[in-house]
C-alpha cells in the first residue's frame, strides 16, 4: 500500500540516502546507523578485479557446432561461476540507455512523489524504500530502490510509477525484450542440464514471474565502512542486470570477493536460487553484494524471473533421479520470497533453511 511522509518508517527520518546526501552539506562521514560490521577481511577496497566469463549469444543460431559450443560455454559458467556476461543478446543499446535515463529521472524526482510508492511490506507489487529491509532492526544500506512485477502485465502495469510521464512506455518495451533474452538462455540451460529445451520455461508454469529492482547507490564518503546492498543471492531463476557504467557489483567465489567491471551495453546474467533448487544444486546461486564510492552515483536495473508465485518449487525430476535424492524440501515459491526478503541476516540462509541435509 502506498504510503505518505507521515508514515512510521519514514517518519523516523529516514528518507532515503539519496536525500540524506544531498540535504546534508559537505559530508566527511557515513552516519553511524550505516557503519555495517563488515569483517577486516571482507572489506569492499580489498575485492580482487575479477572478470567473469563472456558469452557471445549470437552463437545460439550458429550452425550446430557453433550453437553446441555456446551451450556448453553456459552451462560451464553456470557450474564454474554462477555468474556470466552476454554480448550479442539482441537488445538495442538505445533502449538499455532510455530505460537507465527513466529510472534515473526516478529517482530524481521530488521525495514526495517518489513516496506515493513508498512500501514496507515486501510482497507488495510496487516499492520504492532505502537500505535493505527496514521492517527489521538492523543497520542501514547506502541505497534507495524501486521494485515492482513486471510480468505477468496485466497485474502490475496500471500500479507502475506514472511519473516521469514516459516511465511506464519504456520499462514495458524494455521489460519485454528481457522477457525474450531470459527464455533464449533458459533454453540454452535446460539443453545444458541435458533437459528438454523448454523444460525450465514450462516450470515456470503459465504466469512465471518478472520482477525488476532498480537500486541508486549514492556516492558515499567512506565507502568502506558501509555496503549498498549485503551479500545475499537472487530468489528467482535467471537475473538479468545492466548498470550506468560506474562500478559496484562484486561476486564471492571461494570465499574470495571478486569485483566485476561494467560493460556498457552487456549484460550480467546470474543465476537464483530457484535454478540452484531446479538443478537439485548441481548450479549454485552465487553470493553477490553491492559496493558504493566516492566518485558518482551508481544506478543499476536488475530483472529477476522466476516461476508462479503459486507454484512449487523442486528439483527437476529427471536431475533428483541422476543423484538419486532431493537436495531441497519443496516449497510454494511466493513463501520462499517472503522468507529471503524479511531475513536480516540474508547470504544464502533462506536456501539453507530447505536444504534436506546440511553437508550440501
Ligand atoms: O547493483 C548491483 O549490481 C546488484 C543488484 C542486485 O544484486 C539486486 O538488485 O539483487
Ligand atoms: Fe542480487
Amino acid at each position: 500500500m502506498a504510503n505518505t511522509l507521515e508514515s512510521n518508517h519514514w517518519n523516523k527520518g529516514n528518507k532515503g540516502v539519496k536525500y540524506l546526501v544531498e540535504n546534508s552539506k559537505d559530508m566527511k562521514m557515513v552516519p553511524l546507523e550505516f557503519v555495517l560490521p563488515i569483517p577486516e577481511g571482507e572489506r569492499p577496497s580489498l575485492a580482487i578485479d575479477g572478470s567473469i566469463p563472456i558469452i557471445d549469444l549470437g552463437g545460439l543460431n550458429g550452425p550446430d557446432e557453433q550453437r553446441l559450443s555456446t551451450i556448453h560455454a553456459i552451462s560451464s559458467a553456470c557450474a564454474q561461476w554462477g555468474f556470466f556476461r552476454v554480448t550479442n543478446h539482441g537488445i538495442e543499446v538505445s533502449l538499455i540507455d532510455e530505460m537507465l535515463r527513466v529510472v534515473e529521472e526516478f529517482f530524481n524526482l521530488p521525495l514526495e512523489e517518489k513516496m506515493r510508492y513508498c512500501s514496507e511490506n515486501v510482497m507488495d507489487p510496487v516499492r520504492y524504500g532505502t537500505s535493505l529491509n527496514t521492517t527489521k532492526k538492523h543497520n542501514l544500506h547506502w541505497r534507495d530502490f524501486l521494485r515492482h512485477y513486471a510480468g505477468p502485465l496485466p497485474k502490475s502495469y496500471h500500479l507502475w510509477p506514472d511519473n516521469p510521464p514516459t516511465y511506464k512506455q519504456v520499462a514495458k518495451e524494455y521489460l519485454k525484450e528481457v522477457w525474450q533474452l531470459k527464455i533464449k538462455i533458459f533454453r540454452a540451460i535446460s539443453e545444458g542440464l541435458g533437459l528438454d529445451p523448454d523444460y525450465i520455461e514450462r516450470s515456470l508454469g503459465v504466469e512465471g514471474t518478472q520482477m525488476i529492482a532498480s537500486n541508486y547507490y549514492p556516492a558515499c564518503p567512506e565507502p568502506n565502512k558501509t555496503l549498498g546492498l549485503a551479500p545475499h543471492s537472487d530468489h528467482g531463476g535467471l537475473t538479468i542486470l545492466m548498470d550506468n557504467g560506474i562500478p559496484g557489483l562484486q561476486i564471492k567465489r571461494n570465499q574470495t570477493w571478486y569485483s566485476v567491471p561494467s560493460i556498457p551495453g552487456t549484460f550480467v546474467v546470474n543465476l537464483g536460487d530457484y535454478l540452484e533448487i531446479l538443478s537439485n544444486g548441481k548450479y549454485k546461486s552465487i553470493e553477490h553484494r553491492g559496493v558504493v564510492n566516492t566518485e558518482a552515483a551508481r544506478i543499476s536495473v536488475g530483472v529477476g524471473h522466476g516461476p508462479a508465485m503459486d507454484a512449487i518449487v523442486q528439483p527437476a525430476s529427471p536431475l533428483i533421479k541422476e543423484k538419486s535424492e532431493s537436495t531441497f524440501r519443496p516449497i510454494v515459491y511466493k513463501d520462499y520470497i517472503k522468507a529471503q526478503q524479511t531475513t536480516v541476516k540474508r547470504g544464502k540462509s533462506a536456501l539453507h533453511e530447505i536444504m534436506t541435509s546440511s553437508d550440501n
